[in-house]
């Protein structure tokens, strides 16, 4: 302070030193006639957010936003610099909190910070790490760690990524989707924040799931990272916590619903499918209610999916095929499976609808087959088992109710219990996607060991870890070394002694969306039809040799997730050719497509694919 103070009074006159001083008492009203003097910028856009200089952040005002042309290159609350400072300090002290022997928690999260602040700098040295190391840090990028990215966003959130479209945007969007930078996008992943994994509504800190699931599409399938855009759609929150959150970053208000919301949705479509007519959207964690209702509105339009409707329906089956040839049965003997299926959300019933049409389609596709495949699950919900009896029974779920007439001989009513349904039932499978830690109870397991099946299933499904429905420690403790056991976030393999493994696979749809993606975009399909993602699951399944199923490994490793996603999307184009829906990419056209054999269309979706490898760089000016 005192050389300070000496170099001051060296340059001002007394009156005017006196009242710096006075300010600097006061450092947030330290402010200078040099701070007001305007800044004359050449450049506009993401080239002011990346120039230190000059970013602002979110406190970018909406009037600069538009005349800077940054509107949804930022999360839509505009914050002072005040509340930027604090968000920062409270992350800070934290990270000192916790940098010591904090919480388990610390070391991925601080992982995710480094590969983020090499992800913002170095896009292709990120991606050859990621890549490199995908076993690592797949579960730091993706499930488990981006949940707790995602539950403290506000926090972490320092550069922006994506584009952030809000309710307060109706209107404005077909001109704000022109402020990204990219003239091209082949794949944007975009949620609502209203379930992201299984962690609720988490508002618009979800933009993390969206951006953790583009990096599994780079680093699995290849699409070029400047070609993928994460979108978050805040159309509020209904989470209380945030509402309330002083540094929450999105909009505070509760969620838009009925027409309104829609409004919103079509608005976005039209808007990212009119600037880039050939892109594919990936919709991922919209809760169950708009999960269903916007598939079934945007699916025979826009190129589109549902990743957790139906990226995770074609993984199930993938991995309740491979179950059925542990047992040392054919496929074929699939539709003579039981399962009960715990959660009847946008993942449960879309698993239980597809994988009771691939049943039938084994039988033969007609009306019979239909009710004999139906006839092979039983859904337990948060209010037991569903059946006819249920008032107010979801749409949904209703094809999948158990029928009156099969009840009594069961001896199971409306709203029995998870463990009675399985004590009654005694399933082949039992499949958890209910995002509850730790369903699969000690009792639900052991009534799992009166199974009819010679090697019992158990999909602990729900993400991350702590809603995984059990652990495979616990699974194979009570079923023994012949279960099989995956889970959605990565567990280790169970040491069971004497030289045995209980394997435990990763049951995630990770291992289907970027294939689907790459497939679909290779294909120049127009829209995604039930037989690619049917071709997808097919190919998923037979990937795993013999030898491994027999051992009870039914999903690849991850670090194989780039040779399956090549396979997937091999399988993807073929069908789309078969269908005739696809329209060709680039050079190649559909008449072309449909002329390559087998290996020749996989060779063709491996030289498409991406790899991080420094281009040669060319000046040219303007
Ligand atoms: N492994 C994977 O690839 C995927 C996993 N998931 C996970 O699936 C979970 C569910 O996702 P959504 O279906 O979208 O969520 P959701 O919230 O729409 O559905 C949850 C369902 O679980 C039921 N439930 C709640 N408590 C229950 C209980 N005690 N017993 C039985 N059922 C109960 C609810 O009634 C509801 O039907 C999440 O944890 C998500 O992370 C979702 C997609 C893919
Ligand atoms: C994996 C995934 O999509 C989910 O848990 O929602
Ligand atoms: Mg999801």
């Amino acid at each position: 302070m005192a050389s300070i103070s000496r170099n001051l009074r060296r340059s001002f006159a007394p009156d005017r030193l006196r009242r710096l001083l006075l300010l600097s008492q006061h450092p947030r009203e330290y402010v200078t006639a040099e701070c007001h003097r305007p800044v004359v910028l050449h450049k506009r856009g993401p080239d002011i957010l990346h120039d230190p200089w000059f970013n602002r952040g979110t406190a970018f005002s909406m009037t600069e936003r538009d005349r800077l042309g940054v509107r949804g290159l930022l999360p839509p609350n505009v914050v002072s610099s005040q509340q930027q400072i604090d968000r920062f300090m409270l992350d800070l002290i934290r990270l000192q909190t916790y940098a010591r022997d904090g919480p388990s928690d610390t070391y991925p999260l601080a992982k995710w910070r480094i590969l983020n602040r090499l992800h913002d700098r170095n896009e292709t040295m990120y991606y050859k790490v990621l890549i490199n190391n995908i076993e690592e840090y797949a579960p730091i990028v993706y499930t488990p760690t981006v949940g707790l990215v995602c539950q403290n966003y506000s926090g972490l959130f320092r550069r922006p990524r994506g584009m952030y479209f809000s309710s307060e945007d109706r209107g404005e969007m077909m001109s704000m989707v022109y402020n990204w930078p990219a003239d091209q996008v082949d794949m944007i992943v975009v949620t609502d924040g209203s379930r992201i994994l299984g962690l609720g509504d988490l508002g618009v800190q979800g933009i993390g799931i969206a951006i953790g699931k583009l990096d599994l599409y780079v680093a699995a399938a290849g699409i070029n990272p400047q070609r993928v855009l994460p979108v978050m759609i805040d159309v509020g929150t209904n989470n209380e916590k945030l509402l309330k959150d002083p540094l929450y970053l999105g909009l505070q208000e509760h969620r838009l619903e009925g027409d309104e919301y829609v409004s919103v949705i079509d608005e976005f479509m039209e808007a990212v499918f009119t600037r880039w007519p050939n892109v594919i959207v990936q919709f991922e964690d919209f809760q169950s209610k708009w999960a269903f209702r916007l598939l079934q509105r945007y699916r025979k339009t826009y190129r589109m999916f549902n990743d957790d409707v139906q990226g995770t329906a074609g993984v199930a089956i993938a991995g309740l095929l491979g179950a059925v040839r542990a047992q040392g049965r054919p496929m074929i003997d699939f539709p003579k499976q039981r399962i009960v299926v715990a959660g009847a959300g946008s993942a449960g019933i879309g698993v239980v609808n597809a994988a009771s049409r691939t049943m039938a389609r084994m039988l033969g596709n007609n009306d019979v087959a239909f009710e004999s495949a139906r006839s092979q699950f039983w859904i337990v919900d948060a209010h037991g088992l569903i059946t006819e009896d249920r008032a107010d029974i979801d749409p949904d779920a209703r094809p999948f109710a158990r029928r009156k007439g099969e009840l009594g001989h069961q001896g199971l009513s409306e709203g029995a219990s998870l463990v009675e349904v399985v004590k009654k039932v005694k399933p082949d499978v039992i499949l958890g996607l209910s995002a509850v830690g730790g369903l699969f109870s000690k009792e639900v397991l052991e009534a799992l060991k009166d199974s009819s099946s010679s090697r019992p299933a158990i999909f602990a499904m729900s993400n991350p870890t702590k809603n995984a429905e059990c652990t495979p420690g616990e699974a194979f403790s009570i079923l023994g070394e012949k279960a099989i056991f995956a889970s959605g976030s990565p567990f280790h393999d169970v040491d069971l002694g004497d030289g045995k493994i209980g394997h435990s696979n990763q049951g995630n749809n990770m291992y289907l969306f970027p294939g689907i993606g790459l497939g679909t975009l290779l294909s120049g399909a127009r829209v995604i039809s039930d037989g690619m993602l049917q071709a997808a699951a097919e190919r998923l399944a037979s990937y795993m040799k013999e030898e491994e199923v027999l051992q009870g490994i039914i999903y690849p490793p991850i670090s194989r997730i780039r040779d399956i996603t090549k396979e997937v999307a091999a399988a993807v184009v073929r069908e789309a050719v078969a269908e005739d829906l696809a329209e060709g990419y680039r050079e190649m056209d559909a008449r072309e497509l449909a002329r390559l054999s087998e290996e020749e269309t996989i060779e063709y979706v491996k030289t498409n694919m991406w790899s991080p490898v420094y281009p040669t760089i060319i000046y040219k000016k303007d």
